[in-house]
């Protein structure tokens, strides 16, 4: 990815919520895959998808065509469990970040307990990584979560930033400085940080100009914005905004 710019912040534009307007007629339209290359035309530089645990929005046959939709590298969110595990290792997606999950969440409430998980991430990732899959974490913006990456030997993680987009008055700046901080201890420890969840037009460009961010995933927003403008002009003007810091 952005071999030609290795400092271009990457957009990972994540199209679970394209499924969600599908399920709820159970029929084929809108087909995330559709989605995936619009995203691709708008000059967004990868996909992501979560399949849940529930399927509530991408179900399991979008992977492939998902994944065959565009020459963009595909980041497949997953629980740590055997059946997704499973999955992943069968359609070797470009990465695999290791997400929390609860069957009842309305959405990723917070980030991976990745230091208390250890032993349950370790084999998971240490398969993943053998398959070729570049394993990402979504830890929360804390130096415990990045210790607990170092030692399972991650190349990346993502930071939750629900936190972030939620907090107001003062406590945006609080947030805002954990993940500059996080974004630096993980780079200076050789781990390639990503950030993710709850992004938008209003509040991206803090976020943005963190310059060791890699990636940043963003999906909820984007979505939404395309009933109003479409996906083509949403995922744009998000990535120009991004640009904009950079
Ligand atoms: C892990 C994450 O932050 C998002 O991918 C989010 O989980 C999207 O799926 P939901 O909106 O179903 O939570
Ligand atoms: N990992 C975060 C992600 O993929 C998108 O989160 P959101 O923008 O849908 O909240």
């Amino acid at each position: 990815m952005n071999v030609l710019n290795p400092t271009r912040l990457r957009l990972g534009v994540n199209i679970d919520h394209v499924a969600t307007i599908r399920n709820a007629r159970g029929g084929e339209h809108p087909d995330p895959a559709r989605a995936a290359q619009i995203v691709a035309q708008a000059g967004g530089d990868g996909i992501t998808v979560h399949l849940r645990e529930d399927r509530r929005h991408i179900r399991d046959d979008d992977l492939q065509r998902v994944q065959s939709a565009t020459g963009l590298p595909l980041n497949l969110e997953m629980a740590a469990t055997d059946e997704m595990l499973e999955i992943a290792l069968r359609h070797k997606p470009h990465a695999a970040c290791i997400v929390p999950e609860k069957r009842e969440e309305r959405t990723t409430e917070g980030g991976l307990d990745a230091a208390g998980l250890h032993n349950q991430l370790a084999p998971i990732v240490s398969r993943l990584s053998d398959a070729g899959v570049r394993v990402s974490l979504f830890i929360a913006p804390e130096p415990r979560q990045i210790e607990a990456a170092m030692k399972l030997g991650v190349p990346v993680v993502e930071f939750h930033t629900g936190e972030y987009a939620h907090a107001t008055g003062g406590q945006v700046a609080v947030e805002l400085k954990r993940i500059t901080d996080m974004a630096a201890l993980a780079a200076k420890n050789g781990i390639e940080p990503h950030a993710g969840h709850g992004l938008t037009y209003e509040n991206v460009q803090p976020v943005a100009a963190i310059p060791q961010l890699a990636e940043l995933n963003i999906g909820h927003y984007l979505i939404g914005e395309a009933i109003f403008c479409g996906l083509e002009a949403s995922v744009k003007k998000m990535r120009a905004l991004m640009d904009e810091v950079r």
